[in-house]
């Protein structure tokens, strides 16, 4: 067969795959006005991921998965924006992983809107001025972002998923690599490159900023004076910088886990995490009392932060993540004997546990 014959099939098979679509629109167009007159929420996590694994199942590796999210990824975005006008709001500005990570969960038919700093995304969305927000919790290598554990204490939303995010970040300028005196970049990307900057740039000096695009525009502006920026390549490409050396993180598996946070957390869909917070009672052996309600019930307790509680000194408030849904039987007999041993208990929410 010649290439026009094959290109032909090919053209054959992109009108059906439109004709598909079209008709997948008119049936999550009638799906939006059901949601609407029921009262239930638009963006249905649980939903999405159930279809994801069931075509990762039937593709039988012929598309890979990573290929099946990100198609269906467009797909459902459109489907969002065909039921409503979405708006999500993220820690920015533009350009930044939480920018790229809220593209990998909603894809690029919603709305948009960044924030200056983690307060205010919760705040967009607790106001009902964003439908979601979507901020980082922790990081394999630098470890929890304590900004967003806080902001959890007093807020009234909850977790409704999460997205992982591999975080490969480059070294970026205008100028060549000899020029360089000074390194701006986020203070966590500092600690993911720590021992590469040893190596590389012993003198340089690093200049802490609050976003790698911030990182990237002063890099721009003080090219003359030797600057250079670390971060993604959104980053370099919104400021016209030559990507120097990628991937330059001490660890190469570097991720980022980030959460979506909405008025409600999500259904269960049979593999899920669960995210709590509890404070103890000043007493000896409280929080051992505390954590075994998670061995009582055979709970796999999967990660545990401290934080000062900021109402007492010395008072701390932990959160914890299970594997399992709140609706659980055992989980929820494990937050019921939680509430025996502690001062507060609260229930972030409960998702799909996704390796994406
Ligand atoms: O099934 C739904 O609830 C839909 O709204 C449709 C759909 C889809 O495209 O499959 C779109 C958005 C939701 O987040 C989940 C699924």
């Amino acid at each position: 067969m010649n290439l026009d014959d094959i290109r032909k099939q090919i053209d054959a098979i992109d009108t059906d795959l439109l004709d598909l679509l079209n008709r997948r629109a008119d049936l999550v167009h009638e799906v939006g006005v059901v949601k609407k007159r029921d009262g239930l929420q638009i963006y249905a996590p649980e939903r999405e991921e159930l279809v994801l694994r069931r075509l990762i199942e039937k593709s039988q590796g012929r598309l890979p998965e990573k290929s099946i999210r990100a198609i269906y990824r467009e797909i459902m975005s459109a489907a969002l924006a065909l039921e409503d006008d979405l708006k999500i709001a993220y820690l920015g500005p533009e350009g930044t992983w939480t920018h790229q990570a809220a593209i990998k969960k909603f894809g690029h038919s919603v709305n948009y809107s960044p924030q200056p700093n983690f307060a205010d995304v919760f705040d967009q969305v607790a106001r009902r001025r964003a439908d979601y927000g979507v901020v980082p919790i922790e990081n394999s290598t630098e470890g929890a972002v304590s900004h967003t554990l806080d902001l959890f204490v007093d807020s009234p939303l909850h977790i409704c998923a999460q997205i992982l995010m591999r975080i490969e970040n480059g070294l970026m300028a205008s100028i060549p690599r000899e020029e360089i005196k000074t390194l701006y970049s986020h203070p966590q990307v500092f600690g993911q490159c720590r021992s590469w900057i040893l190596k590389n740039f012993p003198d340089a000096d690093l200049v802490e900023v609050s976003s790698t695009t911030k990182a990237a525009q002063l890099a721009r502006d003080n090219a003359a004076q030797g600057a250079a920026a670390m971060g993604g390549p959104l980053a370099a490409e919104m400021y016209g910088l030559t990507m120097l050396e990628e991937a330059i993180q001490d660890r190469a598996t570097n991720t980022t886990r980030f959460l979506v946070i909405g008025e409600k957390t999500c259904p269960p869909t049979g593999n899920d995490r669960t995210s709590i917070l509890f404070a103890i009672q000043d007493k000896p052996g409280s929080l051992v009392s505390a954590l075994q309600a998670f061995d009582q019930f055979h709970i796999n307790m999967s990660k545990i932060e401290s934080r000062p509680s900021k109402r007492k000194d010395w008072e701390y408030i932990f959160y914890v993540d299970l594997a399992g849904h709140c609706e659980d039987k055992e989980v929820a007999a494990a937050i019921g004997e939680l509430h025996t041993h502690c001062s507060l208990v609260k229930l972030l929410g409960s998702y799909p546990d996704t390796g994406e």
